[in-house]
């Protein structure tokens, strides 16, 4: 690393002390930006990395609920406005006992690339809760919705933060949410929240959309080595959200998804996972991939382990941070690995990066390839504030030029700086230019 850079990074990393995952989000974009402070040394006397590391705003606030039996429980509630150059703070929220302020800063930190990388006006924000709503009734989800948003709703707008889905937050999450904003506030202010029902402001393929770009940009990289999903052996993890909607697009390109996970297990599918299946156990059940292999038959189950054991030609790990390591990266590069598509956010390790980058197999980083998702809101966003609704097919073809570009934005910024096929490369210069830019013309601020 650049040792201007690496100054910079120390100073940032001693002041944010404890945590690991922000730290690692900010170390991978500082080893990419020595080129670009060579070539635009207006940055470094305008201290813009500085700035970018340090949020605009932290939020941290009480989120007291009662359960089914009446007793009283007590969460935690985060909101990271971290940097508002593009447009207003857009990123989801995060309901999993995990989350405190390191995850959501290293989530909202990646935001601001990701965001960057879609030529959206959208700037970079992310928050969320340690409220665990696994195995929680929907009146419990629903309390504890509007007792968050009692306290979030004075910090976010249209015009102002936007939050979004993450892991727990799903349509239903989002409805609670919006309800109690706009009892709250009294203005039906749809572009507040995106994720919305379809029936009251959501876009049509916003569900679909972080899985379904996660394989339209990996099948772009794809085809720069002459190949497509047409006959890989594909292994997905996760069962969520991204998973789903990951796995159905791959199979629709023609692929084999050979297995999926969640947090108790994974499953070995040799014939190609029942899509229609897993949502019915997944998301009308909320189930188990247990209760998928006991319905499915013929398959194994797998409790505990890595899905990463499974053998593949392109991997998608659509779960969570870090759920990929050296050792199975290794383990999938012998086993013939042609390409891994990030539709989670930052679930390589560093060791894991490295390993898929010296082996050569095309590596398409979650703040390039997921950014599906949130292009889709910023749609949805597009579709609220004139008063719209697109058609499912125009709205995915929209989805598809957003990915493809943002592919070839990173693809091309690779080759500009010297190290062609380098998506990481690409993808954090890509989007630091733009915001740099942004920064630089607003002032000291
Ligand atoms: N939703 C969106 O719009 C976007 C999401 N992402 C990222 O995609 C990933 C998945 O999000 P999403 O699908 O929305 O979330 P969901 O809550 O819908 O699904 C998450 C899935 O990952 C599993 N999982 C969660 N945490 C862990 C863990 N610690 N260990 C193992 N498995 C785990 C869950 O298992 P279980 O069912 O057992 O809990 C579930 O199968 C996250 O990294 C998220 O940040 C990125 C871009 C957009
Ligand atoms: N969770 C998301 C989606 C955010 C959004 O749609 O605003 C992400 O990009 O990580």
């Amino acid at each position: 690393m650049d040792a201007r850079l690496e100054a910079i990074k120390d100073t940032v990393l001693a002041r944010n002390p404890g945590e690991a995952e922000f730290h690692q989000a900010v170390v991978e974009v500082f080893e990419s930006l020595g080129p670009v402070h060579d070539r635009h040394p207006e940055f470094l006397e305008a201290a813009i990395l500085e700035r970018l590391c340090e949020p605009e705003r932290q939020i941290i606030f009480r989120v007291p609920w009662t359960d089914d039996a009446g007793r009283v429980q007590i969460n935690r509630g985060f909101r990271v406005e971290f940097n508002s150059a593009l447009g207003p703070y857009k990123g989801g929220l995060r309901f999993h006992p995990s989350v405190y302020l390191g995850i959501v800063k290293f989530l909202g930190f990646e935001q601001i690339f990701k965001n960057a990388l879609t030529g959206m006006p959208i700037g970079g924000g992310k928050g969320g809760s340690d409220f665990d709503p696994r195995g929680r009734s929907d009146a419990e989800v629903m309390r504890f919705c509007q007792s968050f948003m009692t306290e979030l709703y004075r910090h976010i707008g249209e015009y102002t933060d936007v939050p979004a889905g993450d892991i727990g937050v799903g349509g239903r999450e989002i409805g609670y949410l919006f309800g109690q904003y706009k009892r709250i506030t009294n203005r039906y202010e749809s572009g507040v929240l995106t994720g919305k029902g379809i029936s009251w402001g959501g876009s049509l393929v916003r569900p679909e959309a972080t899985g379904f770009g996660t394989v339209i940009f990996t099948q772009e990289m794809l085809k720069t080595r002459g190949a497509s999903f047409d006959g890989q052996r594909v292994v997905v993890s996760g069962s969520g959200n991204v998973a789903i909607n990951a796995i159905a697009k791959a199979q629709s390109l023609g692929a084999v998804v050979v297995a999926c996970s969640d947090s108790s297990g994974y499953v070995v599918d040799e014939s190609g996972i029942d899509v229609a299946l897993l949502r019915e156990v997944k998301e009308v059940q909320r189930g188990r991939l247990k209760d998928y292999a006991e319905r499915r038959g013929g398959v194994t189950y797998v409790d505990g382990g890595s899905v990463w054991d499974v053998d593949a030609t392109v991997a998608l790990p659509c779960a969570t941070q870090n759920e990929l390591d050296g050792a199975a990266a290794a383990r999938l590069v012998g086993s013939g690995l042609l390409a891994i598509g990030e539709g989670a956010n930052m679930p390589s390790t560093r060791d894991a990066v490295a390993v898929f980058q010296e082996a050569g197999v095309l590596f398409g980083p979650g703040k390039a390839a997921n950014a599906g998702g949130v292009a889709t809101s910023a749609l949805e966003m597009q579709q609220n504030a004139s008063r719209d609704s697109w058609s499912f097919e125009h709205t995915e073809e929209r989805l598809t030029e957003i990915m493809v570009g943002i592919h070839d934005r990173c693809a091309a910024t690779a080759e500009e700086y010297g190290e062609p096929g380098n998506y990481v490369l690409g993808a954090n210069i890509g989007g630091f230019v733009k915001v740099a830019d942004a920064m630089l013309a607003q002032g000291l601020i």
